[in-house]
């Protein structure tokens, strides 16, 4: 886990909310996806990362029921999105680009009218949909309720369109790119959103955005697609321990600046100050960005250099 606030109130259960294994997209001759392989689990935040048309719409869409593989098996809530009914899509919520329909109503009105159709769906864990009050405070927009949709600025919008996809309290949420457009304190706000989502309700997220520092904030597990291919999956921690010597440790000893590049900061450290104590000055561990990681990993897999992608390990993926 690399952010203390990612931490799930409630740990993240052996729940396999999505599983999706061998996982193959033609369109015509042309194969978008080949191969792909990764779970999620209850309360887990997944974020996909990839360059542009590296198949995370495609591979969203699939899961969401939207789109028909060619091949592979996928479980979404333990049904094949193929195959997935009323109920079944009901416990599902996804933020899709911003809702334009509905100018002429209010923010509140919208909600209460769409959460109704969630209402048959209520479960003695799960009662649907959510408290449109508390909903709208939940996403920031309280002060805005009574506005016409049309009214909204961008970043409201977007706090809607978040809205929307929640109203159902739903058990697996699907973001596309959810910040864009969003000022550094909606932003902010949304960040806690999607822990409390995680965290208190158990919601499982995946989302895919291009925003790395986003998905180092958010991100329980990060797996990156390129090519069609998943070339990484793990923690931001994991994922840069792959790409050998990244980690830069500075110290100073009898006032002499002393630079050394490890794999294992920790254990250097530990044998740093095992040997001479109190003398070790000035500690600095600088490890390598997600965005470093990211680009590294991807211009290996781009030029043909990048191994198998490790399966992230149940303990990772807590
Ligand atoms: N309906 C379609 N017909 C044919 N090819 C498609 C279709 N939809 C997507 N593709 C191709 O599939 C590949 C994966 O596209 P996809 O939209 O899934 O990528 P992406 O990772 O979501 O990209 P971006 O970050 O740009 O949104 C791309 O090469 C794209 O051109």
């Amino acid at each position: 886990m690399n952010n203390p606030l990612s931490r799930p109130l409630i740990p993240t259960t052996d729940t396999v909310v999505l599983d999706v294994d061998g996982l193959r997209m033609r369109y015509g001759s042309t194969d978008v996806l080949h191969d792909v392989t990764f779970q999620a689990r209850q309360g887990e935040v997944l974020t996909l990362l990839g360059p542009n048309g590296a198949g995370k719409t495609t591979t969203i869409e699939i899961m969401e029921g939207f789109r028909m593989r060619s091949a592979g098996r996928v479980q979404v809530l333990g049904t094949d999105p193929a195959r997935g009914d009323e109920q079944w899509r009901a416990r599902l919520g996804v933020v899709l680009q911003s809702w334009r329909d509905h100018g002429k109503w209010r923010i509140g009105e919208l909600l209460t009218h769409l959460g109704a159709y969630y209402a048959c769906y209520s479960t003695p864990r799960i009662r649907r949909p959510w408290d449109t009050d508390e909903l709208i405070q939940a996403v920031g927009l309280t002060a805005h309720a009574d506005k016409k949709i049309r009214m909204l600025s961008g970043g409201q919008r977007r706090r809607l369109d978040v809205a929307i996809g929640i109203v159902g309290r739903p058990e697996l949420l699907f973001l596309d790119e959810p910040t864009a457009g969003l000022d550094p304190q909606a932003r902010r706000e949304f960040h806690d959103l999607v822990h409390r989502l995680a965290g208190e309700q158990q919601t499982t997220i995946l989302l895919t955005t291009h925003d790395l520092d986003e998905a180092e904030q958010l991100a329980d597990r990060i797996v990156i697609l390129s090519g069609g291919r998943i070339i990484a999956d793990g923690s931001a921690e994991e994922l840069a321990r792959q790409i050998a010597g990244q980690d830069q440790v500075r110290w100073t000893l009898d006032g002499q600046h002393r630079t050394h590049s490890t794999t294992d900061s920790t254990r250097f450290v530990h044998e740093l100050f095992k040997q001479y104590g109190d003398a070790v000055g000035e500690l600095e561990v600088r490890r390598a960005s997600l965005e470093e990681t990211y680009l590294t990993l991807v211009s290996q897999a781009e030029s043909g250099r990048g191994g198998a992608a490790p399966r992230a390990s149940k303990e990772a993926a807590r």
